[in-house]
């Protein structure tokens, strides 16, 4: 996959929180993306999704099936586990079977009758992981995985990860706590800056310069507007939930691949909100009109 001089914002007039990235990640790799809270950790990854498109440059040959976790799973769903994982598994054209493997390998089949709502925030996060490992995606996208996981799971994660690209999975995770520091071939693309650095692992041989010499390097103009926003965040991780209903142009229309449409989903009053959980969980943005 390849970005090439792309650059995001999420307001038309608002600042640059890329600019100008060109960088490759390459296929079967773990990528740890990693940057100061605030960065575009997060951003950067809904871009690689594919759940925002560039406003400039191009993200090409992004491999057809994509598994995204968002940093917080939204539990806000009046669904138990199971019914959740089977329905995320019929709409990916999964097998039923690929939830029961998944449930134990991240062990929570004990709670697969539990209700989302009555989750732990661990546990919701497992569900999470496991919503977007169950079409053995090429490209699977994990924002902070680690956090709020039990210990036996955190530590049994990088070696998963590092199994499905050993398969062909591109895995690109961004990680605050460097839970992936140990991984030998670890490819990391550092944010900040308005800028994405490409950089080699400290475990390889080209990390003779502790900072990691970049190997391609974006070319930063600076963040416009002035002010980093950093705190605006949408919550953490759901695509585009916060989005300026004004603001055509955050469907980011222009420049990049897969252009995306609104359409107008008219619903009964009673099962609005479970329907915005659902949409929202599989990654779309949900704009409420304004009353
Ligand atoms: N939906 C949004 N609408 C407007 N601005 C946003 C939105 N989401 C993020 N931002 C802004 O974009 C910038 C990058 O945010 P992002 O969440 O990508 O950073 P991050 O590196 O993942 O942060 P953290 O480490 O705190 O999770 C921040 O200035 C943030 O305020």
């Amino acid at each position: 996959m390849r970005l090439e001089r792309v650059s995001f914002r999420y307001h038309r007039r608002g600042p640059w929180v890329l600019r100008d990235v060109t960088l490759s990640l390459p296929r079967g790799r773990v990528i740890e993306v990693t940057g100061r809270n605030g960065a575009g950790k997060s951003t950067f990854l809904r871009l690689v999704a594919g759940l925002r498109t560039p406003r400039g440059g191009a993200i090409t040959g992004r491999p057809g099936t994509v598994g995204y976790a968002p940093e917080r799973f939204p539990a806000d769903q009046p669904f138990t586990v199971r019914a959740y994982l089977t329905h995320m598994a019929a709409m990916r054209k999964a097998p039923r079977s690929s939830i029961t493997t998944w449930a134990r390998r991240l062990a929570f089949e004990p709670l697969l009758d539990t209700r989302l709502p009555d989750l732990s925030k661990g546990s919701a996060q497992k569900v999470g992981l496991a919503q977007a490992l169950l079409a053995a995606p090429d490209l699977l996208i994990l924002d902070e995985p680690f956090a709020g996981l039990d210990a036996a799971t955190r530590d049994s994660l990088p070696s998963l990860m590092a199994d499905l690209a050993a398969e062909g999975t591109t895995v690109v995770v961004s990680d605050h706590q460097r839970c992936l520091a140990a991984l030998p071939d670890l490819v990391r693309v550092h944010i900040a800056g308005t800028t994405a650095h490409l950089v080699p692992a400290p475990t390889s041989d080209a990390a003779a310069d502790p900072a990691g010499a970049p190997l391609v390097r974006a070319d930063p103009p600076g963040r416009e507007g002035g002010t980093d926003p950093a705190g605006q965040a949408d919550g953490g991780g759901r695509a585009g939930t916060a989005a300026d209903p004004d603001d055509e142009a955050s469907l980011g229309s222009e420049g990049g691949e897969g252009a995306w449409r609104v359409v107008e989903v008219v619903v009964p009053a009673g099962q609005a909100e479970q329907v915005i959980s659902k949409l929202r969980a599989d990654g779309f943005e949900v704009r409420e009109p304004r009353r």
